[in-house]
């Protein structure tokens, strides 16, 4: 059956959220092929934060004796875990489903693989697996990104799991192998390893989290070699099953480790490659994102692209503000003189592992390869009062400072409500708030964690 629309929007994730009341005149077609709700709610940041915070308590409890409180951590109730979670997500993701599929009279939801089958006449001609076709004016593709499994492990055989599927084991494993040793590596080691599992991860380089400012980087390997096996510097050369049903990864200097879960973390591939996009003249980048300018236009007049698919922050901060952005830029027209650019100039992102991370800005290695002249200071929590409350011995705080203009230009803080502290420093660099008014231009609750802030600030040598 062919239908005509006047906007198709490829993935329910940011594609679903693009469909607001903003556009009731408007008539589109929503297709997704796998779970409604996209990546975020369903396999995601939601559900991965609920499971962290479940590891945060359960880690409270064994540091309880440092505080004088006397708390033993015994137990997780795994399936009780997973069923909270998914006990909220899961009704989110079908109501919204239904809301689509009954109660949106302007959106016909497809579920099902969508793919470009060049143009009819002026329209885009969009073709699904259960054949239907969907000719649409214009097109917002937001199909997200996928796990990257490794040859080596794809190609033995081998069960292994994803974020897509390791929140809902049903048991919780004994021991588990992690396969890689970025954002999701170190949550979901965080989150195993808190609620009894025994982790151990598994990097290429010499440290977690590499693509951090080194100084967050070696602190978190280091913190992490405290609490988790850490294979650093490990090129991975087979994965077989053993006979007890336990899965080996063989390692290029001879030695393995055996778990009984391997969980996959080593990227994610957008989805632009299951498109059919050469058939609009629409290109790929080494990276496999769709090629598009600031606007999100791609070379296809009429064709938009946002998040995952086409971005280069796989975040969902990131997401949104692109759907903001291309819905405006939708609004006003392809032909628009004032259409807006997407502002990733300060882009910030939180890894909520054990301990918690948050950046915003320049490392120092690309403030040095920039040439700028800047200034540098480290706080730790240690040297603020509520940091004494904590006992804290490990978190701290990095500012960085161009000494020409007084601006910050890189925050990167490892600790304890790392992604709230964060905020200000977000806040003032999106609205170039100099250093110097930032640390006096306005009060810092005594004794709160912010202080660390202030003081690492104050603490810049920007004469
Ligand atoms: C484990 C994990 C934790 C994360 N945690 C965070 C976090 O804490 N904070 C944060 O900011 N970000 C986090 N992210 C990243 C965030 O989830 C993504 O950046 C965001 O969801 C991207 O949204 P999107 O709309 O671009 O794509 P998605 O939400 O992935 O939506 C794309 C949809 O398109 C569908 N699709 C693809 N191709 C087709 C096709 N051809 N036909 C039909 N449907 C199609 C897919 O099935 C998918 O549902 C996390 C990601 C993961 C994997
Ligand atoms: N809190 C958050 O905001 C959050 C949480 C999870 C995911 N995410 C987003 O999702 C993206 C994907 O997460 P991710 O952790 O999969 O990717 P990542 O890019 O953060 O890390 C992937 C890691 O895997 C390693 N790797 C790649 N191939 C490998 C191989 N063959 N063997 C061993 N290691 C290998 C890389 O060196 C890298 O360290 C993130 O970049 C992030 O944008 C965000």
């Amino acid at each position: 059956m062919t239908t005509t629309v006047d906007v198709a929007l490829i993935g329910s994730g940011s594609g679903n959220t693009f469909a607001n009341r903003d556009f009731h005149d408007t008539s589109f077609a929503l297709f997704e092929d796998g779970v409604f709700g996209g990546t975020c709610l369903n396999v995601g940041c939601i559900p991965t934060k609920m499971f962290v915070y479940a590891a945060d308590i359960a880690d409270h409890v064994r540091e309880a004796g440092r505080y004088g409180v006397d708390a033993t951590f015994n137990s997780a109730d795994w399936p009780g875990i997973v069923k909270r979670v998914f006990d909220r997500i899961d009704p989110l993701s079908s109501g919204g489903r239904d809301y689509r599929a009954h109660r949106s009279p302007n959106v016909r939801l497809y579920e099902s693989h969508v793919t470009f089958d060049g143009r009819d006449g002026d329209r885009y001609r969009l073709v699904t697996a259960d054949d239907d076709v969907v000719l649409a004016d214009q097109v917002v593709i937001a199909a997200g990104s996928r796990p990257i499994i490794p040859d080596v492990v794809a190609d033995s055989g081998v069960r292994y799991y994803t974020n897509n599927d390791v929140m809902r084991l049903a048991e919780l494993p004994a021991r588990m192998t992690i396969l890689g040793s970025g954002f999701i590596a170190a949550e979901f080691a965080h989150v195993f390893s808190a609620l009894g599992t025994d982790v151990t991860i598994v990097a290429r380089g010499p440290k977690l989290l590499r693509h951090h400012d080194s100084d967050i980087a070696d602190r978190f390997t280091e913190i992490a070699r405290e609490q988790w096996t850490v294979r650093t510097d490990q090129r991975t050369v087979g994965a077989p099953t053993l006979d007890d049903g336990s899965v080996r990864l063989d390692f290029a200097d001879g030695s393995h480790v055996d778990s009984d879960v391997l969980l996959v973390a080593t990227g994610r591939w957008p989805n632009g490659d299951g498109l059919n996009l050469s058939s609009i003249d629409v290109g790929l980048d080494d990276a496999g994102r769709v090629e598009r300018d600031r606007f999100g236009r791609t070379s296809a007049r009429g064709v938009w692209a946002l998040g995952d698919v086409a971005s280069e922050h796989q975040l969902r901060h990131v997401a949104n503000h692109e759907t903001r952005v291309v819905q405006e830029n939708v609004k006003r027209g392809w032909d628009a003189t004032d259409l807006v650019p997407f502002d990733h100039r300060f882009v910030p992102s939180a890894v909520f592992s054990h301990p918690q991370i948050a950046t915003v800005g320049l490392t120092e290695r690309e403030a040095a390869d920039a040439g700028i002249d800047y200034a540098v200071k480290v706080q730790p929590y240690s040297d603020v009062a509520y940091g004494w409350a904590m006992e804290d011995t490990t978190s701290f705080c990095k500012v960085l400072a161009e000494r020409a203009t007084g601006k910050l230009i890189g925050v990167h803080i490892l600790g304890p409500q790392a992604s709230t502290l964060v905020q200000p420093a977000i806040q003032a660099m999106s609205f170039g708030l100099g250093v110097h008014d930032m640390a006096r231009g306005q009060y810092w609750i005594h004794p709160a964690l912010p202080e660390v802030l202030e003081n690492a600030l104050l603490g810049l040598e920007l004469e």
